[in-house]
């Protein structure tokens, strides 16, 4: 399934490294892939889009090879500022990236966002690889189309059939990467999965439960903080977290009746951070109403974000 170009074993004993970036359209699976490469979970993943907003990185160690995966947000048309600075992160994740792997979701096809990216790809310079995902939802004979079609429009030097759900395909595309990268020291230490502080993370996987749990009825107009975080002397961690949203109606929404939605979502979180801690957590948190958060400069620095002018 792949066509690999011929590159140099490396001495015994040398090692590679090198960043590689995601790029694709929302809900292409970007997150899942690398929570599956990197075999734990850096990037929150839930089936709604735009999930991932500022880039997040998972490194995966195979073979020699250290492969830092940047993670970026899915790439489409932007209508509000926010959308703006996501765009505008991503592409230039793409462009710090020694190599790039365009997602396409293979069930929808190219189309829309999916088409607009192979047409800027066009003008971007680092080599770039062909990942059809979500082979698990199509028949062999629409992959064989969407790789003609999209190796017409941009010149990809391969290109790998995945599932990142099941891990179809993702030992392939991990001994490749490990192959193709340049020879080099690694950047982090060996047991490193992500570079992401654990504050931050933690206030993602709360995101993706507020996310999961409240659907349409809070579109994208909440924003959460880790704003206290206490390691306590017998062992366990106390988190309080505040989400904030532009409005009192979303403030009860997210409260629920009788504090139950909120409960329920502290609940997920607590036990997911204290899974990947394995420490006991006590995670408070709290909402507020912070109007107009969506064009605050601050908000996007705590984002990782530039804030478009
Ligand atoms: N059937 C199937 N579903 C998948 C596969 N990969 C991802 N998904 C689903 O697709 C949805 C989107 O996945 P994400 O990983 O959040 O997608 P993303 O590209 O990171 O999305 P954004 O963060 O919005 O840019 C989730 O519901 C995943 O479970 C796959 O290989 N097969």
């Amino acid at each position: 399934m792949t066509d690999a170009p011929e590159t140099a074993t490396p001495a015994t004993g040398a090692t590679r490294s090198g960043f590689v970036a995601l790029i694709g359209a929302p809900n292409a699976g970007k997150s899942t892939l690398v929570n599956k490469l990197v075999g734990a979970k850096v990037s929150i993943v839930t089936h709604k889009v735009q999930t991932t907003r500022a880039i997040v990185r998972g490194i995966a160690t195979h073979d020699n090879a250290q492969i830092v995966f940047i993670d970026t947000p899915g790439i489409f048309k932007p209508k509000r500022r926010l959308d703006t600075a996501m765009v505008t992160t991503a592409w230039g994740g793409a462009k710090d990236a020694d190599l790039i792997l365009v997602l396409i979701d293979a069930e929808r096809g190219i189309k829309g966002d999916a088409a607009a990216i192979l047409e800027r790809l066009k003008d971007v310079r680092q080599p770039k690889v062909l990942i059809l995902n979500k082979v698990d939802r199509v028949n062999p004979e629409k992959l064989l189309n969407l790789t003609s079609t999209a190796n017409e429009a941009v010149d990809f030097e391969s290109t790998f059939m995945v599932s990142a759900l099941t891990g179809s395909g993702c030992k392939d595309l991990l001994d490749f990467l490990a192959k193709r990268l340049p020879e080099g020291p690694w950047y982090y230490p060996e047991d490193q999965i992500s570079d992401l502080p654990m504050r931050q993370l933690a206030a993602e996987i709360t995101r993706e439960k507020l996310y999961l749990r409240l659907h349409q009825e809070l579109p994208y107009s909440s924003h959460i903080e880790t704003e206290k975080w206490e390691e306590l002397p017998n062992g366990s961690v106390r988190i309080q977290q505040v989400i904030y949203v532009e409005r009192d109606s979303q403030k009860k929404i997210v409260l629920g009746h009788k504090g139950e939605t909120i409960r329920a979502i502290g609940q997920a979180s607590r036990m997911e951070i204290a899974g990947i801690l394995e420490q006991k957590v006590h995670l408070f948190l709290f909402v507020k109403v912070r109007e107009n958060w969506g064009d605050d400069p601050e908000r996007y620095r705590e984002m990782g974000l530039d804030f478009p002018h």
